[in-house]
């Protein structure tokens, strides 16, 4: 009998009842006391399932279970061998039997392969978090940093850290389950969830997950109803030590209108930011997305260090000034992209030029980065030569570069009196004047400040 449906084991259980009756095998009572309200529930596998209402009814069922045997092997015209359950042991049966209904996340993981932790270019601004990131996705131990919290401005890689967290535990750790959404597409499912009375499925659904990894957090704000649902799957994840990964563009408790018990939660846990790149990042970033596309032209290093100061700012602007150049040296076919070449494709782009943005600080960073020291150093009364040498270029380059006067340099250098900061510009001007020493390290910090003659 390959039927589902009962009818087809009714039919077949009446008939067996009925040559029961029919040929005495039972006592008349003892037929209506513990034969007549049974039922047959399936047949699966050569085994029958009997379903009865009572404890005693059972117990007459399986004292009695060879002669059911043979009925039921006789009516099917196979070896048959019965179980006899009480109707409460097959409602736990069916309940188990009944499939999950599981929730689609729709637009979940959608994975870019190549947002890897091996394209990710390291640096200074963005060293915490790829660490951190790297660190969640290799970790075995559950709650390594619970929840990892992500945060900074629009393209300095916190989507590609999420994607390479999931590529990471695709290649390497296959049997974990993981879904990566955007925020915004999250807080659509939770509200779907709602209206269409699901919300227990979607809890469970996200449960079954070992990392749950939410890009844009700050969506969150769009309902309440929604943060009510969020707070409850939160503490769920959490308590049963499954991964929480989030990105957003500002630090938790800047979020606004987000409930504070969620803030707070977020902030459980281990938030690290991502800043613009430095030079040197901005510099390995572009060499990087240049691998394999340089084929045919040549692109000095100058042109890259050009891009790298003006469009710093965020990494999808240093990508679209690298394709936009890659592009107008198609059109324009030079024989390198060199420096000038690349001044002159930007000449007109909108984007202000870093030297409009120059301060005394910006200065004394990009000083302290050249010759590998400190603010604190460079601001410090420490005459050791190197640190000597960085502070009197530094307030040189202030003086030639934003007129500022010789007091207000003072007070950038430990309060120095105006004399001293005299005393140093005046150094480097004579050096210059006198052999041209320090030209090009002076040179070389003006084009890292994008600074150009
Ligand atoms: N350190 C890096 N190394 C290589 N590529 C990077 C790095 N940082 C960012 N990128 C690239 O920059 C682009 C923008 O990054 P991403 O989309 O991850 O930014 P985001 O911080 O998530 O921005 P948003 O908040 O707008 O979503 C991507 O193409 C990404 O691969």
């Amino acid at each position: 009998m390959t039927e589902s449906g009962s009818n087809t084991y009714q039919d077949c259980w009446h008939q067996i009842l009925h040559n029961i009756q029919e040929n005495n095998i039972f006592e008349k009572s003892v037929f209506h006391s513990y034969v007549s309200n049974s039922l047959l529930y399936d047949v699966r596998d050569g085994i029958a399932t009997i379903e009865v209402p009572f404890i005693t009814t059972k117990r007459f069922f399986e004292q009695n279970i060879e002669v059911f045997n043979d009925l039921l092997s006789t009516q099917l015209d196979q070896q048959i061998s019965a179980q006899v359950l009480l109707e409460k042991e097959l409602s736990n049966r069916k309940r188990q039997e009944t499939p999950k209904e599981e929730f689609i996340f729709e637009n979940g993981n959608k994975i870019l392969e190549n947002y890897t932790f091996e394209n990710f270019i390291q640096g200074q601004s963005n060293q915490q978090s790829y660490a951190a990131a790297y660190g969640c996705a290799y970790s075995r131990e559950q709650s390594f940093y619970n929840p990892l919290f992500i945060y900074g401005n629009s393209g300095l890689g916190k989507t590609h850290l999420l994607h390479a967290i999931c590529n990471y535990l695709k290649s390497n750790r296959p049997d974990v389950k993981y879904l990566y959404i955007d925020g915004n597409d999250f807080i659509n499912l939770i509200i779907k969830s709602l209206k269409e009375n699901k919300s227990d499925v979607f809890i469970e659904s996200i449960c079954q997950l070992d990392y749950l990894l939410i890009d844009d957090i700050q969506h969150l704000a769009k309902t309440n109803q929604s943060q009510e649902l969020f707070f409850n799957i939160y503490n769920k994840l959490k308590d049963s030590g499954k991964q929480i990964i989030l990105t957003s563009d500002v630090y938790p408790s800047e979020l606004k209108n987000i409930n504070a018990r969620i803030i707070s939660r977020f902030t459980s846990g281990l938030s690290v930011s991502i800043t613009s790149p430095e030079f040197e990042t901005a510099v390995s970033i572009l060499q990087k997305k240049l691998e394999g596309r340089t084929n045919e032209i040549i692109i000095t290093d100058d042109a890259l260090f050009y891009i790298a100061n003006r469009f710093n700012e965020d990494v999808r602007k240093l990508e679209g000034a690298l394709n936009e150049l890659l592009f107008k040296a198609i059109l324009h076919n030079p024989e390198v992209i060199d420096e000038h070449f690349t001044i002159d494709m930007f000449k007109d782009n909108p984007i202000i030029s870093q030297t409009d943005e120059l301060t005394p600080k910006k200065i004394k960073k990009e000083v302290c980065n050249y010759y590998n020291i400190t603010l604190k150093q460079i601001e410090s009364k420490s005459r050791t030569a190197d640190i000597a040498n960085a502070r009197h270029i530094a307030i040189y380059l202030i003086r030639e570069l934003l007129d500022v006067p010789f007091k207000k340099i003072g007070s950038e250098f430990g309060n120095r009196d105006h004399s001293t900061i005299m005393t140093s510009y005046d150094k480097i001007v004579g050096y210059l004047n006198e052999k041209g020493i320090y030209k090009d390290v002076i040179d070389d910090i003006k084009k890292r400040l994008g600074v150009y003659a």
